[in-house]
């Protein structure tokens, strides 16, 4: 049985796509407590997930044994200072899933003893088919380790990093990434309206095709340059668009679109408003 008492503050895109897996894998609703600057948004949350949902910030730490950071990163400090006195109080452990916040930083606000998991998670966590890489400080124990990993893995893999910088890396993959493969839908999608296939047609096609790729690559122990090739007939069709990918740069900008990401994430903790 699940039932660890979590809590998150901020209860938005990120949280309420943890909060969903969490529920959808066993934990109870009535062990997770939201809090949110915004009503309405604790509203839907309470209506649609059955959660405790609360405005006090204070009140999540005090019902919870493990608090989950979900605020933005520029929030994040204000957030942090302000619930330090509880966090130290009852000695939670806290996992931060923002993006480019430091360990560092963290435990400047909320104390040099605080157990700290930062972690990197993405948002189809709410079909349990999450990614998430954590990292953790020199204050978090096994049976922390435990149980972060746990809370996380409920909705997807989870995997730790050796070091903390990776998670730059990890926020340019797979944080980021499913906007990449929407990205890469709705281009497909229109050019297979341009193509004279209705929207619906189109969007069937191209998500089942989503799909499928990725069941195949993580099914297979073939990499997926081997499976691209199979699809690859010489002389065919996948070749010319491939032909096409590769003349416009294909790989080049995927490359330089995850070395910008990673490096904002860099930016991002060395920017003295978010730190
Ligand atoms: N959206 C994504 O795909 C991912 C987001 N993240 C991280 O998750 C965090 C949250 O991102 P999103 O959910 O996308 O943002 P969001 O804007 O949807 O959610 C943030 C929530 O925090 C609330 N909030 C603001 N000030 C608050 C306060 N003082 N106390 C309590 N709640 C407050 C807001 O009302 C909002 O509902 C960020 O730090 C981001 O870097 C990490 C991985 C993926
Ligand atoms: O775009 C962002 O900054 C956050 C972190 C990873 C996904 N969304």
């Amino acid at each position: 049985m699940k039932t660890q008492k979590i809590g998150f503050i901020g209860g938005g895109n990120m949280a309420s796509s943890l909060i969903s897996g969490l529920i959808a894998s066993g934990h109870e609703p009535g062990n997770i407590w939201v809090s949110d600057i915004n009503a309405e948004q604790l509203k839907s949350l309470a209506e649609r997930l059955k959660v405790n949902t609360t405005a006090s910030n204070d009140t999540v730490v005090n019902q919870t044994d493990v608090v989950v950071l979900a605020v933005k990163p520029q929030t994040l400090r204000d957030v942090a200072l302000q619930v330090a006195p509880a966090i130290q109080q009852r000695k939670s452990l806290v996992v931060s899933i923002a993006a480019g916040i430091s360990e560092r930083s963290l435990s400047a606000w909320l104390g040099a003893e605080t157990a700290i998991v930062r972690c990197m998670p993405n948002t189809p966590a709410l079909v349990l088919t999450g990614a998430t890489a954590l990292h953790a400080n020199d204050k978090v124990n096994a049976e922390q380790r435990n149980t972060a990993e746990n809370i996380l893995r409920s909705v997807g893999i989870a995997l730790w990093v050796k070091e903390e910088k990776e998670l730059d890396a990890v926020t340019a993959v797979s944080g980021s990434g499913p906007a990449y493969y929407f990205l890469l839908m709705e281009a497909m999608e229109q050019a297979a309206v341009e193509l004279g296939l209705t929207e619906d047609t189109a969007r069937l096609l191209v998500l089942q095709t989503a799909l499928g790729a990725a069941k195949i690559a993580l099914e297979s122990s073939e990499s997926p340059e081997l499976l691209r090739k199979r699809v690859t007939s010489p002389g065919g069709t996948t070749q010319r668009a491939i032909e096409t990918f590769q003349q416009g740069g294909f790989s080049e900008l995927v490359s330089k679109a995850l070395h910008a990401a990673r490096d904002r994430s860099i930016e991002m903790s060395n920017q003295p408003e978010f730190n």
